[in-house]
């Protein structure tokens, strides 16, 4: 054989999200952090990331995790997030997927009834807790990074929509968080291509009229993310739609988002510490939610929420890619006929031309 490049891959989801996990072949990303090395991917080169989520090696719902040997020394292994528009610096559904490949392959040794580690993010280290059972990770729960509100009840100009209003939020990365009821949208299977048409100048507007900024992690300074949120009769029940540019639906109901809208309603004083809930997906899969205690950040100036999310993941598979040397599309390319609106949008942001 002639290949250039050949990557392995675990294939995984979390309650039905996608999130492979490389472990071998796509050679070294320079970094002396997880932080220094998602700025190298986004800034100096994502050839790894176009040639492993894009067409025709990946597909609209890809995300890869790049698996790497710990920085930190108190952490087991470290990941960084590559999606469709860049490498993010944390995500509860590919976390729980990383941890469960790590454990269920033997990476990790695994302990019974649970398995405790650290995961290394460029927002963080995150605590894990395995059930495990007869060699299977029956769930896992992450520590999630402290989560706080940055505006609440900011009004956007919006094109085409008008004027919405959204609160923004960290927990893990920004979200601008959307009231699907004030837009008249219902978060259900139907309405997944509506919701991900709403989101699109949803997320352009407010990335044009809000700055953002992690007070502790200052390269971490722009909405990731739209997030739809309803709630229902069962005050327990928080059920959200993310919409993952350039245009799909998380089919997870979304660690890093779940943690962000706990921040606001929290900060409404919809929560309490210690109150436990249900966030459901668009496809009804469901994490369990805990409000597990408040923390400082930025010099002890920003009240934050610390919270308990897990879920279940499944490998469903093993994935290797291989690279021709005469394959024309080493860095992959994408449609906006299945990867959504702004596929155009995102094509602009690439750091690797080609
Ligand atoms: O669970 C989460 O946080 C992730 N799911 C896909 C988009 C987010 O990164």
């Amino acid at each position: 054989m002639r290949w250039s490049k050949l990557v392995t891959m675990i294939d995984l989801h979390a309650e039905g999200e996608i999130g492979r996990v490389a472990t071998a072949g796509f050679g070294t990303v320079p970094g002396d952090s997880m932080m220094e090395k998602m700025r190298y991917i986004n800034e100096m080169d994502d050839t790894i990331r176009r040639f492993t989520v894009f067409e025709p090696r990946g597909a609209a719902t890809s995300t890869v995790n790049l698996l790497f040997p710990p920085i930190r020394p108190e952490a087991a292994a470290g990941f960084i997030v590559l999606q469709a528009d860049k490498a993010h610096a944390m995500s509860g559904s590919n976390a729980m997927c990383v941890a469960t490949a790590l454990l269920e392959t033997g990476y990790i040794p695994m302990r019974e009834p649970y398995t405790r580690l650290k995961l290394d993010t460029p927002a963080g280290l995150v605590s894990v807790t395995a059930e495990c059972r007869g060699g299977r990770c029956e769930r896992i729960a992450l520590d999630m990074p402290p989560s706080f509100v940055h505006d609440l009840e900011v009004r956007l100009s919006v094109p085409e929509i008008g004027t919405v209003i959204v609160d923004i939020a960290y927990g893990g990365v920004f979200y601008a968080l959307v009231d699907a009821a004030a837009l008249g949208i219902p978060i259900n299977r139907t309405n997944a291509r509506r919701l991900v048409e709403l989101a699109s100048p949803i997320k352009r507007a407010v990335n044009q009229q809000v700055r953002v900024r992690h007070p502790d992690l200052p390269e971490i300074n722009h909405v990731s993310y739209v997030m739809f949120c309803e709630r229902g009769s069962d005050p327990s029940l928080i059920r959200g739609c993310t919409v993952i540019p350039p245009g799909r639906c998380d089919r997870s109901p979304c660690g890093t988002g779940t943690a962000a809208r706990l921040a606001a309603m929290y900060a409404r004083g919809e929560v309490r510490l210690g109150d436990e809930l249900r966030a459901q997906s668009i496809i009804d899969t469901e994490f369990q939610v805990e409000l597990t205690g408040q923390t400082c950040i930025g010099c002890g100036s920003e009240g934050a929420v610390l919270s308990r999310i897990s879920g279940r993941a499944w490998i469903f598979g093993m994935y290797q890619c291989a690279l021709d040397p005469t394959d024309p599309f080493a860095f992959g390319f994408a449609l906006s006929d299945t990867w959504g609106p702004d596929v155009d949008e995102m094509r602009a942001s690439l750091s690797t031309s080609g």
